[in-house]
């Protein structure tokens, strides 16, 4: 059987980059958590598991080429951590499965692998932990296994695997590493178990292989560079080898790349164009296999066949072996565009989900194939009275008075203690919450009936807030089937899907609202909860709100106008639920940004304006509030570093703040940037079962109050606790009151 992939000159090949994996219904999505409970042993987890694989291929068969090995149980970046066996030894337990999960989850011995945004997207991987210590070795047996299950079906097979130098990028050192270490010094070795999972894949029959190499859509310094020429210089040297990036153009490591001598590189053809300009400049071999990534693998609109058939015949100019392809792995996308009958007409007729993508990669490949242009945004989809009202904000729409002047006006509107102790928003979505929601849905619970479940809920956590004696609480978010899905279905210009789900990490999925229109507030959307949380009690409650820049990161965003614009409709609506918030008497009122690192352009050049849109986009739906109501925001999941001078132009006057699994670093980091108003550093990493100990939380507030004084911390989980459960909520909220408790002892 010939296995090679050479590109036929007249039919270009239709492929894409990855696909979804975690089922068209999230089969797999509960059979981990059935494994993780209990309930399904590993055997069905794998027969699971194999079932969500054999539909990956049903789909993908459609294709000319298929990827393969982009299933996965958890994490792509895990699964490659296991390939090279670079598990740390805190993690090992008796089966791979166990130790994998302990990897991914942490247990009652050992804190799991760090988690963080994937490039610019929602999605987290697992960070590897890699020091001189880590003894790689091959273990090709998935990437072989799931090669020839699509080998067996007759399919043309394209292994996929993360690039050694993306992996190590994306790696941090190891506790054991001495000062000055960074896992990119591995890259050698590495290169040598490459070259081994290499050779058994071929030994399998592989011919080309694709090596993703996202990292390099990002600025690299030349000593990078070089690493990468060397690395594939010597790779390609048995091995066709396929390049692909997906998140942005190549740039400077396009010509790298090349010269290494690399069988073929995919194109971003979305975000990535200036690649293409940039291959019509260089002398090409003709031999050179190029994908031309013309299909949108992070947004959800048809492609433009015509644009795409355009961009083809000028990749066609410069090679003999061009392919069709995804921008990026589908992964980013929901599975299938059927179930959602329920869209509007218009809508659902632009829409494209991965299924509908394969279809369109097919069609642009074929000569004979439709070339319809996308048509233009109906003129239904404008309101004039929102793009007025934005026109006519003043100049210091965005401006608020100086934080000293707010400081004191809000400490004497709410008299707080020092260390105030609060939680980030939501309580734990109880099954019992979800399946009133889901019955609500259905029309099975009538909706007076589903309001008062929730205001009981709201009674519930308000006094378990009591209780633990929280000094700001929370209503706790148990009306909201998700933070920003929540606020689309209430707002103009969003519509929600049925079914479109997409991973965000692990078992846990999202389904991204689409904005396809102008933006306007209908109604208060949150005052009545607030209101009634705060009616309970004598403890302030804080109203709770998603930001601008988060609603439009979650969100599949129409694309044809700039995100800025759309950033200041969604703003301009929030500011009207601020002001409604402020004037039924709520005195703090939180605005949470946790993506608000995840929109950074990937490369530095793009970043500055980035910056000015997405912090006024939070001040124009802040600003309005007087001085002595409190603006509190939230971000999580993310090495801030290249946002910290955004995080303190949002203006907020308290910040709660991811930091438990980075150890407080962030804390000198925002001094550095001159924030100068209080953070809440997040002193129980929520995103692990295990219970925090109270004197780690205390000795993480002394770190804390020792960055930046002792009037400017407060003690708070890094994260919502929606998805916790409340044996682990109650005792690690008592071990935090007491932490804090025991630091203002120590400091008064
Ligand atoms: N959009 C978004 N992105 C985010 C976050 C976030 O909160 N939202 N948080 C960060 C971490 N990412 C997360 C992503 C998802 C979840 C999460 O808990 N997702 C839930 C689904 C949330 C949801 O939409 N819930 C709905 C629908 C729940 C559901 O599955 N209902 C069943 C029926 C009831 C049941 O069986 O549970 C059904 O429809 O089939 C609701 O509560 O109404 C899950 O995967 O389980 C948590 C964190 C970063 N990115
Ligand atoms: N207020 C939100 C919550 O507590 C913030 C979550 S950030 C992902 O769930
Ligand atoms: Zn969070």
């Amino acid at each position: 059987m010939n296995t090679t992939t050479s590109v036929p000159a007249k039919r270009p090949q239709a492929t894409a980059l990855g696909y979804p994996r975690i089922g068209p219904n999230r089969e797999l999505k509960r059979a981990l958590e059935a494994h993780w409970s209990g309930r399904l042993d590993a055997a069905g987890l794998e027969d699971a598991a194999a079932a969500v694989r054999s539909g990956m291929l049903d789909d993908l068969s459609m294709l000319d080429t298929v990827p393969t090995g982009i299933f996965s149980l958890y994490d792509h970046v895990l699964d490659t951590i296991c390939a090279v066996d670079a598990l740390a030894p805190r993690h090992r337990r008796d089966s791979e499965l166990a130790s994998y999960f302990a990897a991914a989850r942490g247990d009652e011995a050992a804190v799991p692998l760090e988690m963080t945004k994937w490039f610019d997207t929602n999605y987290h991987y697992l960070v590897p932990e890699i020091g001189p210590e880590t003894a790689f070795a091959a273990k090709p047996a998935k990437a072989v296994a799931e090669f020839l299950e699509a080998k067996e079906r007759g399919l043309d097979a394209r292994p996929v695997l993360l690039g050694p130098v993306s992996f190590l990028l994306l790696a941090k050192a190891s506790e054991e590493a001495p000062a000055g270490f960074a896992p990119l010094d591995r890259l050698d070795d590495l290169v040598v178990v490459y070259t081994e999972l290499l050779a058994a894949l071929r030994d399998a029959g592989a011919g080309l292989v694709q090596l993703d190499e996202p990292a390099l859509c990002a600025d690299r310094t030349e000593a990078e560079l070089e690493a990468v020429a060397a690395v594939y210089r010597r790779l390609a040297a048995d091995t066709q080898i396929l390049i692909a990036g997906g998140y942005g153009p190549f740039g400077e490591a396009l010509p790298v790349l090349l010269e290494a001598g690399v069988e073929g590189v995919a194109l971003d053809l979305v975000r990535g164009r200036s690649d293409l300009e940039a291959l019509e400049a260089l002398n090409v071999s003709r031999e050179t296999i190029f994908l031309a990534g013309v299909v949108d693998g992070r947004n959800i609109w048809r492609a433009d066949l015509a644009k795409g058939a355009a961009d083809l015949e000028r990749l066609q100019r410069i090679s003999d072996r061009v392919g069709v392809s995804s921008s990026s792995s589908l992964l980013h996308v929901p599975v299938d565009l059927a179930p959602e009958q329920d869209l509007p007409e218009a809508l659902f007729e632009r829409l494209s989900f991965a299924r509908q993508k394969l279809q369109e990669i097919n069609q642009i490949a074929d000569p004979e194939g439709s070339r319809e242009a996308r048509p233009a945004t109906p003129e239904a989809w404008r309101d004039a009275s929102v793009r007025e009202r934005l026109a006519a904000l003043g100049a210091d729409a965005d401006r608020r008075v100086p934080y000293a002047n707010r400081q004191a006006a809000q400490a004497e509107r709410v008299p707080l203690p020092p260390l105030p102790t609060t939680t980030i928003g939501s309580f734990p979505q109880t099954a019992e919450l979800r399946n009133a929601r889901a019955a609500h849905r259905r029309g099975l619970m009538i909706d007076t009936d589903y309001k008062a479940r929730m205001k009981a809920e709201v009674a519930a956590v308000i006094a378990e807030q009591e209780k633990l004696g929280l000094d700001v609480l929370v209503h706790g978010e148990p009306e909201r089937n998700d933070m920003v899905q929540y606020f689309a279905e209430q707002l103009t210009g969003f519509a929600t899907t049925a079914a479109g789900w997409v991973q965000s990490y692990g078992s846990r999925c999202v389904r991204p609202p689409i904005l396809f229109a102008d933006v306007a507030r209908q109604a208060p959307m949150t005052v009545e909860w607030t209101s009634y949380a705060q009616s309970l009690t004598e403890k302030p409650v804080k109203g709770m709100l998603t930001g601008p820049v988060t609603i439009l990161a979650w969100s599949f965003v129409r694309d044809d106008q700039p995100l800025a614009d759309t950033a200041d409709q969604v703003a301009l609506a929030l500011r009207d639920e601020v002001g409604d918030l402020e004037a039924a008497g709520t005195a703090i009122i939180q605005v949470d940004e946790p993506a608000l690192r995840e929109l950074l352009p990937v490369r530095a050049a793009s970043r500055a304006a980035y910056r000015d849109w997405a912090t006024r986009s939070f001040r124009i739906a802040t600003a309005g509030v007087r001085p002595e109501t409190a603006i509190h925001t939230h971000l999580c999941y993310s090495e801030f570093g290249e946002v910290i001078d955004a995080i303190a132009a949002l203006d907020a006057d308290v910040t709660s703040i991811e930091a438990s699994r980075s150890k407080m670093e962030v804390l000198a980091d925002l001094d550095r940037a001159n924030y100068r108003s209080a953070v809440g550093p997040g002193v129980w990493d929520i995103h692990s079962p295990r219970v925090p100990a109270a004197e780690d939380m205390a000795e993480a507030l002394r770190l804390a109050v020792a960055a930046l004084g002792p009037e400017r911390v407060w003690a708070n989980p890094d994260c919502g606790l929606k998805t916790r459960r409340y044996e682990e909520v109650r005792p690690s909220l008592e071990g935090l009151v007491a932490a804090a408790r025991t630091v203002r002892e120590q400091l008064a």
